[in-house]
């Protein structure tokens, strides 16, 4: 480029305004919708907190942080007029030099002594209209259109292009957001990952089929006759389908499908194009629809799906529809409805409970000296096998500090023990996180343990460590006993589980109750209560009543204390018949 030509320095300014134009509008446009996903965050956080746990909250957030975040993670590492900076630099190897600009100097010192000017006046005209701010800068360009052509404008372009583009260069350069980006990326691992989400999925569809729910209920936050208030959105309702449908339960996936599409038709235009910046393209709803309808023989739907979506990729599906429908008859598969199982009946509350539930109740005041203070009440559930529920033994600031204790050591998944790999292993009948806990853990546990032994009258030397747990969404514990069978027993040194011992630690407001299906006795968690079963009868065998299962839970959070107490230190105690 000709440094003497005062037009060709012009156009070729302009050309870099443009960029600098187009640079701040997607700075703005940025700006904008983070302002309007920020106000979208405030109300999800602001819902959540009036409606303390409830699942459609819950499964919201932890969709949020699973799936949105990296997308918005996504989208603003993505450097807003990255192609602009790029444009700019590509033109910066053509603008001035600093040899144009030290020859441009000479020239004007030239003019200076030969025209004997005045120094302060040229540096006042050489200093117009330099500024760093982009903003002045395209205040700035107007006036530099008109320049006239003397050599003090020519110097002031020659400046300008060399000097100050490379700093509005670097300036477009530098990472917006570098710290918060970071915190964002190195807070990644601690939110909830695909394997979190995906059981919260399960434990939806748990909570749906345990208490016969219809999703249409659910979207709108109605579970089990109680109105939550709060909803689920397009995106919820779609990952909870999808885990669904990777389960192979198509009726099921199929309708929480049709919710998703039904809620993202009444989803607003600016709602929609959130969902786009979140990852999310009907499409893909759309086509999980048409397979699952596939899968369900119902061609004809699929066909009306096919045709209300323009994506090529759909279209495509319309042959091997139409190929299926050839060879198959279009005969829809029936929805499988198997009737309820007693379990279900029984979690619902409708387990025909014995109508002595509630044997007697009393006032322990002899087991221990202090219990003439303190005493415990205790509710008789049954004799054989024998069976109480203590009532306000453990205090919330005791529940409330094992809770936080352990929060940070909580490992995902309590374990089982596997009966053909003849080790503990991760089942998916057992949802709840868990830590184990020793009596010497910390003043609490302490006191608990003399606690126990004063409740039960067993001898709590050498018994067995303690474990808190964590049901979460929709989260249960299958059907099983606490006493073991004869392979694990080998492994054992205590023997086997003569009792169990379970502190709640928390209320669970629905769903989520111990429930003993052969002695229909169903126990709803009360933060202080503790609930005390033998496990074994007098022969010191496993007594089979015992079976027991937690159920999902609906509303709230459940937080147990679980006390297995071995046998071998019993004989005292409890001597067997054996
Ligand atoms: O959480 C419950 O209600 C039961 C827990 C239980 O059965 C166990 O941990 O063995
Ligand atoms: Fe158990």
């Amino acid at each position: 480029m000709s440094i003497y030509d005062l037009g060709e320095l012009l156009t070729h300014n302009k050309v870099l305004v443009n960029h600098l134009e187009a640079y701040a509008d997607k700075l703005q446009q940025r700006v904008d919708l983070i302002d309007s996903y920020v106000e979208i965050m405030k109300e999800k956080i602001a819902r959540a907190q009036r409606m303390d746990h409830d699942p459609p909250s819950s499964f919201s957030f932890m969709r949020h942080m699973q799936f949105d975040w990296p997308n918005i993670l996504w989208y603003l590492e993505q450097q807003p007029g990255e192609a602009q900076a790029t444009g700019i630099s590509l033109l910066h190897s053509d603008l001035p030099t600093t040899k144009d600009l030290e020859e441009t100097l000479n020239g004007l010192w030239r003019i200076q002594t030969i025209y004997n000017l005045n120094g302060s006046d040229m540096a006042k005209g050489l200093l117009m209209g330099v500024q760093h701010k982009i903003a002045d800068y395209m205040m700035e360009h107007d006036h530099i259109v008109n320049l006239e052509d003397h050599s003090l404008n020519y110097f002031h372009l020659v400046r300008h292009m060399h000097k100050d583009w490379a700093h509005v260069l670097e300036l477009m350069e530098q990472p917006l957001g570098k710290s918060q980006l970071l915190f964002l990326k190195e807070s990644r691992p601690h939110y909830p990952s695909a394997w979190d989400l995906e059981e919260g999925s399960l434990g939806i569809h748990r909570m749906q089929k345990t208490y016969q729910l219809q999703p249409k209920d659910m979207v709108r936050g109605l579970l089990d006759g109680v109105h939550h208030g709060t909803r689920f959105s397009t995106l919820e309702c779609f990952t909870v389908a999808r885990a669904i449908y990777k389960k192979h339960r198509y009726h099921d996936a199929v309708t929480w499908l049709e919710e998703t599409l039904s809620l993202y038709d009444q989803a607003s235009e600016q709602t929609k194009e959130n969902y786009q910046i979140l990852g999310f393209d009907v499409s893909q709803a759309n086509n999980l629809y048409i397979k699952g309808l596939m899968h369900l023989n119902r061609y004809k739907d699929a066909l009306k799906a096919i045709d209300r979506d323009p994506k090529p990729y759909l279209r495509r599906l319309r042959d091997r529809v139409e190929m299926r429908m050839m060879s198959t008859i279009d005969l829809p598969l029936e929805k499988p409805n198997p009737p309820l199982t007693g379990l279900q009946l029984c979690c619902r509350g409708g387990c025909p409970y014995r109508d002595m539930h509630r044997l007697t109740c009393s006032y322990n005041t002899t087991a221990a000296p202090f219990l003439r203070l303190a005493p415990f009440k205790t509710e008789l559930l049954s004799l054989a096998p024998y069976m109480v529920l203590y009532h306000d033994v453990i205090t919330p600031l005791e529940s409330l500090t094992l809770k936080n204790l352990s929060k940070p050591h909580m490992k995902r998944r309590a374990m089982t023990f596997n009966k053909q790999k003849l080790r503990p292993l991760i089942d998916s009948g057992r949802t709840s996180n868990s830590v184990w806990l020793t009596s010497h853990e910390n003043a609490v546990m302490e006191r608990l343990e003399r606690r126990v032994g004063v409740m039960t009258n067993f001898e709590m030397e050498n018994s067995e460590v303690y474990q808190l747990i964590n049901y979460g969404i929709g989260g249960h514990y299958k059907p099983h006993t606490d006493h073991f069978e004869t392979p694990q027993l080998e492994h054992r040194g205590g023997g086997d589980r003569i009792a169990t011992v379970l502190f709640y630690l928390s209320d669970v407001p629905q769903g989520g109750a111990t429930l003993f299906p052969r002695l229909n006795i169903s126990v709803q968690p009360r933060q202080g209560d503790a609930l005390l079963w033998y496990n074994l009868n007098d022969r010191g065998q496993g007594e089979i009543g015992t079976v027991h299962t937690s159920c999902p839970i609906i509303k709230g959070s459940k937080w147990a204390l679980v006390k297995w107490i071995d046998e071998l230190s019993q004989p005292f105690r409890r001597p067997c018949n054996r």
